[in-house]
């Protein structure tokens, strides 16, 4: 089995310490440096709380591409840092697997033409959750027959993008399948700015933060006489592992950016 380097980006957050276990214990898997906001110079298994990996933490990212041998650089930090880490991973020839979620479609468009122009594998996956895939994949076929819909997400209240990646995500694969159109009444008006959500393509997200949730979204469809509501709940981050090992592995035999996990199932 040809083992892949990988470097983390963010190891200390709640993705990134996640992604560090699920490496420990993985075969395949090989962390070879990692890139955080601390710690430069000091080692993986010498940070309290870390898993005992023996692998260099750089708070320069250029600096850690070329020191450290690498395949994969697996980002988990944030929108600002996340899209600096894929462009310099990319440059570097580094195949970059990205969690972070709340790129704009032009900083997407760009990566898509770098890794294109370099004919090198990335994968962008707003949600690593199987579930979350499968919830995504419902509801573009429930638009089929169900054009009306609003989304509602849930978060943990650290999060700092809205609406989720995921739920931009779900929106834009059910845009693929119905028409424009505005939905509710005709004449509605928000007594309070804000009240009935974004406005997707006129698919209403809602984005919820609380302590206590993790990642959650329910996508509603409603028809004459009846709703349709397609769930997922991910309850632990470790609900997200499988999908980040697999975009590890599959990223390797790409030669193009791909945008969502879906694209690498069966
Ligand atoms: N794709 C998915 O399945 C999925 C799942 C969960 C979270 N996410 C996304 O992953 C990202 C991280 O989420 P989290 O909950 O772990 O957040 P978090 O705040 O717990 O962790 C982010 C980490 O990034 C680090 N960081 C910030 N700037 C950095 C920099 N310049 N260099 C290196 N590290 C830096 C922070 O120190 C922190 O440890 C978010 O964008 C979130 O939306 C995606
Ligand atoms: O915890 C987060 O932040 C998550 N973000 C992703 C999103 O924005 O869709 C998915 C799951 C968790």
């Amino acid at each position: 089995m040809n083992q892949i380097k990988c470097i983390v980006a963010g190891p200390r957050g709640k993705m990134g310490s996640e992604a560090l276990r699920m490496i420990e214990k993985d075969e395949q898997l090989t962390l070879t440096g990692c890139i955080d906001r601390k710690y430069d110079g000091m080692n993986v298994k010498d940070v309290d709380g870390l898993p005992k990996l023996d692998a260099p933490i750089f708070t320069d990212t250029e600096v850690c591409l070329q020191e450290v041998e690498a395949d994969v650089l697996i980002d988990l930090t944030t929108p600002e840092f996340g899209y600096k880490h894929t462009k310099l991973a990319l440059e570097h020839n580094v195949r970059p697997v990205v969690g972070t979620t709340g790129f704009s479609d032009e900083q997407l468009e760009e990566l898509r033409s770098l890794a294109a122009e370099k004919q090198l594998g990335a994968v962008i996956a707003p949600n690593f959750a199987i579930g979350a895939v499968l919830m995504m994949q419902f509801s573009k076929w429930a638009a089929k027959h169900f054009p009306d819909v609003e989304i509602i997400e849930k978060h943990h209240d650290q999060k700092l993008d809205a609406p989720s990646g995921t739920a931009v995500k779900t929106a834009q694969l059910i845009q693929e399948e119905r028409n424009t159109h505005k939905q509710g009444h005709e004449n509605e008006k928000e007594t309070i700015a804000g009240a009935r959500g974004a406005d997707f393509d006129g698919m209403r997200i809602h984005s919820l933060r609380l302590p206590g949730l993790v990642a959650h979204q329910e996508v509603v469809f409603g028809n004459l006489g009846e709703t349709l509501t397609i769930k997922h709940d991910s309850h632990h981050r470790e609900s997200f592992m499988s999908g980040v090992k697999l975009a590890a592995t599959e990223v390797m035999k790409l030669d193009v950016l791909v945008y969502g996990l879906e694209h690498l199932l069966d």
